[in-house]
C-alpha cells in the first residue's frame, strides 16, 4: 500500500481592503512574473516568519502602495487551494491610511464601486466579494472571475 501524500501546508496571506470614504474599494493587479499575472486582487502579501497578520499588511501595503494604513479591522478568513499554494487568506478592512497609494511594483490599481469592472480576479477572492456585494446590496456578476477568452485576431468558427 502506497502512503498518503503528505498534508500541504497553508501559506498565510494577510490581505487588505481598502474602504475610501464614498465606499469605493481599490484592486491591484498582479504583476509579470508571479503566479495569475495580470489578474486583479486586494492588495496584501504573504507573512514573513515570526510576522503577525497585523504586521504584515502594514508591511506589505507600505511596500506595494506607499501607504502608512491606520486602524486594522480584521474580518475573515478564508481558504483557496491553488495548484501553485494552499493559501488562508485573511481580509482585513482599512478604512484610513496616510499617502496616496501608489503603484510601486508595477501593478495597475484601480478604485471600483458596484459593478466591478475589472477582470479576470483571483478565485480566491470569491466568498469575500460575494459578502462585500450582499452588505451593499449589489450583485457580484461572476464573470469577474473569468479569464479573457478569445484573442480578438482569432478568426470567427464557420457556421454549421
Ligand atoms: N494579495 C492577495 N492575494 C490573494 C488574493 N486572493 C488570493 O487568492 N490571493 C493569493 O494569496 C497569495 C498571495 O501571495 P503573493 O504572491 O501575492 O504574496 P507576496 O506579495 O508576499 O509574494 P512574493 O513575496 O512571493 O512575491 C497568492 O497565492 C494569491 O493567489 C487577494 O485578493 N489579494
Amino acid at each position: 500500500m502506497s502512503a498518503a501524500p503528505p498534508a500541504r501546508r497553508h501559506t498565510e496571506v494577510a490581505v487588505g481592503i481598502l474602504v475610501r470614504a464614498d465606499g469605493a474599494l481599490l484592486f491591484a493587479s498582479r504583476p509579470g512574473g508571479k503566479p495569475y499575472a495580470g489578474y486583479w486582487e486586494f492588495p496584501g502579501g504573504k507573512l514573513e516568519a515570526g510576522e503577525t497578520v497585523e504586521q504584515a499588511l502594514r508591511r506589505e501595503l507600505r511596500e506595494e502602495l506607499g501607504v502608512t494604513i491606520g486602524p486594522v479591522e480584521r474580518w475573515q478568513a478564508t481558504e483557496h487551494d491553488y495548484p501553485h499554494a494552499l493559501v488562508r487568506l485573511h481580509w482585513c478592512k482599512v478604512r484610513a491610511w496616510e499617502g496616496e497609494p501608489q503603484a510601486r511594483e508595477g501593478q495597475e490599481l484601480r478604485w471600483q464601486r458596484w459593478p466591478l469592472d475589472v477582470r479576470p480576479v483571483l478565485p480566491g477572492a470569491r466568498p469575500v466579494l460575494a459578502r462585500l456585494a450582499r452588505e451593499e446590496g449589489a450583485e457580484l456578476d461572476e464573470a469577474v472571475f473569468e479569464p479573457a477568452q478569445v484573442p480578438a485576431d482569432r478568426p470567427p468558427s464557420p457556421c454549421a
